[in-house]
């Protein structure tokens, strides 16, 4: 009895704290809608003074605020939920705040179901509208065109290495980065319902998922064949339109093709992470923990390598990575994708960048964007 009238209690008690909650998300809400109202009359203004062209538009989104905003809220956690989850809900909370605002359209290398799309929602949460597109080269497309506000795409897994198909896009386009997004991959053998696993004949996924599993397939799976397809969530609707065939895919694609998992987490590494980033056409303020990638070629002679990384070594910059693709325009030529710590308006990077510049045939600085949050 007494313990029934406890449960009572708390749940009055959870019910109070539901409605306080209720109350200061909308009061959040409306203070957003407030910002939402100086940056509409901030860009009339600078319309009026002739200072942005008149087709300007708005760009209530802050990717350097928001950033801030999910780092105060897991420094200041004291739990018992632990800081990643209160950061997620509230990553949400902004998504919708946002979307009162006015939703953003984010391009993303699709079909329905692919990490791709899993990195978009967890970077800008389910209040932005995600619109699949069917290469890397549409999702750059598609942000240069100012069809969608911002793009996702794939650019480095912890075991395969970088996306080259992104990096190429890079070199020639004139979108920033925006931000990066990192997400553990988890991949399954799935099936449509009702699969007798005796009648698989294909199994079919992104070529990287295939490479991430080759241990688990050539164990358990030796004799049969593998098909490369543009996407897992390709694979997954394959898995679900045509009898005989398994994906190999995440449990986004599982989610939206309706299929069942034979096998969890077939990855050979449980350390398989993929980096995402978020393309965009404006350049983004400082947020205070920012990182900078560049574009970087110099003349092919000895040393030329050692003389673009020693001016970040003087100036006591970190390198978080570093990538080789061969020139496109130059025969033997090599293009450097450098990625480091720190923000393009930084005095020290600033420098840094003057030195490269006179020792480089291409510098092209890519962006500064927040560190992953989350
Ligand atoms: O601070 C702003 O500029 C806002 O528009 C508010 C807010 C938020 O909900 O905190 C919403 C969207 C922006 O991307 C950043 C933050």
């Amino acid at each position: 009895m007494a313990d029934e009238r406890d449960l009572q209690e708390v749940r009055a008690a959870i019910d109070a704290i539901d409605g306080d909650i209720q109350a200061l998300i909308n009061q959040r809400a409306r203070c957003a809608q407030r910002v939402a109202e100086i940056k509409l009359a901030e860009l009339q203004a600078a319309r009026e003074r002739g200072e942005v062209d008149t087709a300007a538009e708005v760009s209530y989104y802050r990717p350097e605020r928001e950033a801030q905003v999910l780092q105060r809220i897991i420094e200041r956690n004291e739990g018992p939920l632990d800081g990643a989850t209160v950061a997620y809900i509230f990553r949400e909370l902004m998504s919708a705040c946002l979307a009162l605002e006015k939703p953003l359209q984010v391009a993303f290398l699709g079909p329905e179901g692919t990490f791709t799309q899993a990195a978009a929602l967890k970077h800008f949460g389910h209040g932005a509208v995600c619109v699949p597109q069917p290469t890397i080269e549409a999702v750059f497309a598609e942000v240069t065109s100012g069809n969608c506000n911002y793009g996702v795409v794939p650019v480095e897994n912890s075991t395969e290495g970088m996306v080259s198909h992104t990096l190429d896009s890079f070199i020639d386009s004139p979108l920033h980065i925006a931000g990066e997004v990192e997400l553990r991959i988890a991949h399954h053998l799935l099936v449509a319902p009702h699969t007798d696993v005796a009648h698989i004949t294909r199994i079919c996924a992104h070529q990287q998922a295939l490479a991430q599993c080759r241990n688990w397939l050539d164990r358990h799976w030796p004799g049969v064949e593998r098909q490369s397809v543009s996407s897992n969530g390709e694979a997954a609707r394959l898995a679900a339109s045509t009898p005989g065939v398994a994906a190999v895919a995440g449990d986004m694609a599982a989610e939206v093709y309706r299929l069942v998992s034979v096998a969890e987490h077939i990855e050979d590494s449980d350390d398989n992470t993929t980096r995402f980033i978020v393309i965009g056409r404006t350049e983004v303020p400082p947020s205070g923990r920012d990182k900078t990638s560049i574009i970087v070629s110099s003349r092919n002679k000895p040393g030329a390598l050692f003389a673009l990384l020693d001016p970040f070594r003087r100036g006591g910059v970190s390198l978080t990575r570093i990538d080789t693709r061969p020139s496109r325009t130059e025969k033997w030529a090599y293009v450097f994708f450098i990625e480091f710590e720190g923000h393009l308006q930084d005095p020290n990077i600033r420098q840094i960048l003057d030195e490269l510049e006179e020792q480089s045939i291409l510098l092209k600085p890519l962006g500064s964007y927040p560190r992953a949050v989350l």
